[in-house]
């Protein structure tokens, strides 16, 4: 049973709505329900991730973890049907709240890109040029180089269908919130409110930002290219984005506007406190604040403060701790033992571009456990 917390919450200096609505803070607090959090890729999700991590443990709520790895493994359909399928219902309970994020598409197809694939000079140019050239849709590893999240919500990825608006209305009715990273701190004020959270909680840095030098500027024609090239991401996203501004406005702007001021407060507070450098390089970080790194793009990471108290120092590493020892570090504390490496006779795949000619693969590997304190 969660404590009731007697510290700020996002709406507790307002009259909010008593309407029965997913976002009337006037209900008692109740224990967290359980979240279902789907994991887009390159939209910000992993600075969500390390929030909900942090509200699982201490929660010491049951974490579902992939058999092998970090990753669950894809299987042939997925998403929208899996999500309504008994097989979600025998895993999930029925109060169980679906939350996940998407971010502007140019973006997201751009940061997808440069971290999946091997640099040749003007990669992404030669790529948009002529995409059909250089990427098999049949390869299974190609599945995020074209409308990655459409393929990672479930929805077809690859062509308009007509089943394809039915779909998004599924979508709709199953998540509670789809966040927008554009939108992130407004994005959290509605996510604090239906998981109860305060603001401490969902104070953040920003994980998994790549060095600027790794970010490729995109000119007017590369932006028709990337749209042309991921009409359904655009279609999703702005399907979505309609949505997340309707929330908005139930929950009313001015209101919301106080509580992102007041989170930005609580947040900068605590990275003061918390972080000693933001944006360094990984050789100069230790393996446990250290965030995975591709040979593709070099992923930032933050070095906390030195003379912290225990508690304090607690709370900071887990703050700015990389997606990966932190779902390692929850792993251990579930099980007792290290996770599953992936054995060498299962053919798994992290995700890859396979492209045809010279612009080329990427990744999987796997990290050992770190330990961290409590
Ligand atoms: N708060 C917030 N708001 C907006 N954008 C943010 C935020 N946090 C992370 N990011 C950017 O998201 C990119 C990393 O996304 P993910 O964590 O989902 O990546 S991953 O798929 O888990 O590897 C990565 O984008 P790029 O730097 O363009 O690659 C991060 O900079």
């Amino acid at each position: 049973e969660r404590k009731r917390r007697s510290d700020t919450h996002p709406s507790d200096d307002h009259q909010a709505p008593k309407d029965g609505s997913p976002y009337n803070m006037m209900k008692p607090r109740t224990q967290t329900p359980p979240v279902v959090f789907l994991k887009t890729h390159k939209t910000g999700s992993s600075t969500v991730q390390n929030l909900l991590f942090r509200m699982g443990e201490r929660d010491r709520a049951t974490f579902a973890f992939p058999h092998h790895s970090y990753q669950f493994s894809y299987p042939e359909k997925y998403g929208a049907v899996i999500l309504h399928s008994p097989y979600s219902q025998k895993v999930m309970p029925e109060n169980a709240v679906y939350i996940t994020i998407l971010r502007e598409p140019l973006r997201t197809f751009e940061s997808v890109f440069s971290y999946y694939t091997s640099t040749v000079p003007s990669a992404l140019s030669l790529f948009l040029e002529s995409p059909d050239a250089f990427w098999d849709p049949k390869e299974p590893g190609n599945c995020l180089g074209r409308n990655p999240m459409s393929f990672d919500l479930g929805i077809d990825s690859q062509q308009w269908n007509t089943t394809w608006r039915t779909d998004l209305s599924l979508l709709e009715e199953t998540f509670q919130l789809v966040m927008i990273a554009e939108h992130f701190d407004e994005s959290l004020i509605l996510l604090g409110s239906l998981l109860d959270l305060n603001m401490e909680e969902l104070a953040y840095v920003r994980l998994n930002t790549r060095s600027l030098q790794d970010v490729t500027h995109l000119d007017d024609d590369t932006k028709d290219q990337i749209s042309a090239w991921n009409t359904l991401d655009v279609l999703l996203y702005d399907f979505f984005l309609q949505i997340f501004l309707e929330k908005v406005e139930k929950y009313g702007l001015e209101r919301l506007n106080s509580e992102v001021a007041l989170l930005r407060a609580t947040t900068n507070r605590i990275r003061r406190k918390c972080v000693a450098r933001s944006g360094v390089y990984p050789e100069e970080l230790e393996d446990l604040v250290r965030p995975w790194q591709t040979d593709t793009v070099t992923i930032l990471g933050y070095q906390i403060q030195k003379n912290l108290t225990k508690p304090e120092q607690a709370f900071c590493t887990r703050l700015v701790l990389p997606e990966l020892q932190y779902h390692a570090h929850l792993y251990f504390q579930q099980y007792g033992r290290d996770m599953r490496a992936v054995p060498t006779d299962v053919s798994y795949f992290g995700f890859m571009l396979v492209l045809k000619g010279d612009i080329c693969w990427i990744k999987t590997s796997h990290r050992k456990t770190l330990s961290l304190e409590r």
